[in-house]
């Protein structure tokens, strides 16, 4: 027998055999990445492979999830689709404006969008958010997921054009990417900083924890818009 446990809003926790991160899946019959599809009581759940998703092992390690039903996200860095598809099932009644600049992870990531109807895909660089302003209504949260060295002021930038008031904004930051030479403790530091201080609009800090054991030497960021 299966059993349930709400996480948070449209985040469960499913135990069969073993305990496993899931949401519900909005397209039934469904996979995306070859995870399980796991029926309870009428309603089938998707497996969430924290180590495939930066999101998912955030959820692990504890952090509060700004989502409901009705969100409305900005996703950069949506690669061939894996996380935006558990955030898709999350804001069944919102959307997702997903951005992702390499076409080869597009043509992939279309296919799965195609099927669900609350992913908007945009093929652009999240550095250069303009190029997408008239398709983007203003969002709850932005999530990002970009592995870029400026990836604050990427997050700055699209926070001015699209977040509303007291929005979120969720970051995954790899110390690899930024510099290689200096240690990853030392960089967080830093691109913490930043995220305060270096750019308008300014974040408020409210959870920083590395995502080990799912990511290396990787730093998960909660944050809030400052008023
Ligand atoms: C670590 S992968 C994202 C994985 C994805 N978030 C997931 O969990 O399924 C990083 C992605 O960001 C994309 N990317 C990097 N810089 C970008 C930019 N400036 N604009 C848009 N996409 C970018 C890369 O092409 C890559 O697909």
């Amino acid at each position: 027998m299966s059993e349930v446990r709400k996480l948070s809003d449209g985040i469960f926790e499913v135990t069969k055999d073993k305990k496993q991160l899931a949401t519900k899946n909005l397209d039934p019959g469904k996979t995306v990445y070859g995870e399980k599809l796991i029926p309870v009581e009428g309603i089938e759940y998707r497996t969430w492979d924290p180590r495939r998703s930066k999101l998912g092992a955030m959820v692990l390690k504890k952090f509060n999830i700004p989502l409901k039903e009705d969100s409305k996200v900005l996703y950069l860095g949506a690669a061939s689709g894996t996380t935006v598809s558990h955030v898709s099932d999350i804001v069944s009644e919102g959307a997702v404006y997903a951005v992702e600049f390499a076409p080869r992870s597009m043509r992939d990531f279309i296919k799965l969008a195609s099927r669900r109807k609350n992913i908007i895909t945009i093929l652009a660089d999240a550095g250069k958010p303009d190029r997408y302003a008239h398709i983007v209504e203003p969002v709850d949260l932005i999530f990002q997921d970009v592995a870029q060295p400026n990836q604050a002021e990427i997050a700055a930038r699209n926070a001015a054009r699209f977040l509303n008031k007291g929005g979120y904004l969720m970051l995954s930051i790899k110390a690899r990417s930024i510099d290689t030479t200096a240690s990853p403790k030392e960089v967080f530091t830093e691109e913490v900083k930043k995220l305060e201080l270096a750019f308008e609009p300014r974040f408020e800090i409210l959870t920083a924890r590395d995502l080990m054991p799912y990511h290396e030497d990787h730093l998960g960021v909660l944050a809030k818009l400052k008023e």
